[in-house]
């Protein structure tokens, strides 16, 4: 299966400003992430349209934690330590695209068996969104892909030049902050990661 790209907003930036940098780089990725903890509903639900209006569609919108906002879009939700249990939103939302971002093997399990659809692992690398807790490294990768079956999605600190290194535990994609938006070129990096991805998953596959 093809590597996924999945590029998160960085709650930094206006929305206007990432809706514009998603809409630059809409071709390379898979996902967007709009993981934004200070905003409201209605800033959340106007920063949507935004990416829609730049032309991401739907599909590849996941919005952290807000299932009210992810339910009236029908986008995919991203569910956090502090976010409601994934088998209550499956249950409420079984069409909706359900990821839960974990920490350990065990939540990898424990999210499989409440229905998630793909689990984002991290931080592997050291990240500066992340200064005060030590990495978790990329071996745990490898473990969790033994024991589950859904798709595992590393983040934290990935560059072009881990990327190889990330697919080669198994991982079956990458997530990515700062190397995108804080990029001179967003268009070019995202490029890049994507090819990187191609490389790697041909090698792994
Ligand atoms: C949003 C996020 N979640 C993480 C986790 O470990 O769950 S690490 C992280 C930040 C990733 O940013 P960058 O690509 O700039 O390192």
């Amino acid at each position: 299966m093809a590597k996924q790209l999945h590029l998160i907003s960085d709650g930094k930036l206006s929305l206007a400003a990432f809706a514009d940098i998603a809409g630059r780089v809409v071709s390379f990725v898979d996902f967007i992430h709009l993981r934004e903890k200070e905003v409201s509903s209605l800033e959340l639900y106007h920063g949507v349209q935004l990416l829609l209006n730049k032309g991401v569609p739907s599909q590849k919108i996941i919005i952290n934690d807000r299932v009210d906002v992810a339910s009236v879009f029908g986008t995919g939700i991203q569910l956090a330590f502090h976010s409601l249990p994934t088998f209550i939103v499956k249950k409420y939302y079984p069409d909706i695209l359900v990821g839960r971002s974990i920490h350990s093997v065990e939540e990898a399990i424990e999210a499989e068996k409440q229905g998630a659809d793909l689990v984002i692992y991290g931080h592997v690398y050291m990240t500066s969104s992340k200064k005060d807790l030590p990495p978790k490294g990329i071996t745990n990768i490898a473990i969790i892909k033994k024991k589950t079956d859904i798709p595992l999605i590393a983040i934290g600190g990935i560059t072009p030049d881990n990327v190889s290194e990330v697919l080669n535990m198994g991982a079956d994609g990458i997530a990515v902050m700062s190397g995108i938006l804080h990029a001179e070129n967003p268009f070019q990096a995202a490029e890049c990661y994507a090819k990187k991805l191609i490389q790697g998953g041909k090698a792994y596959e």
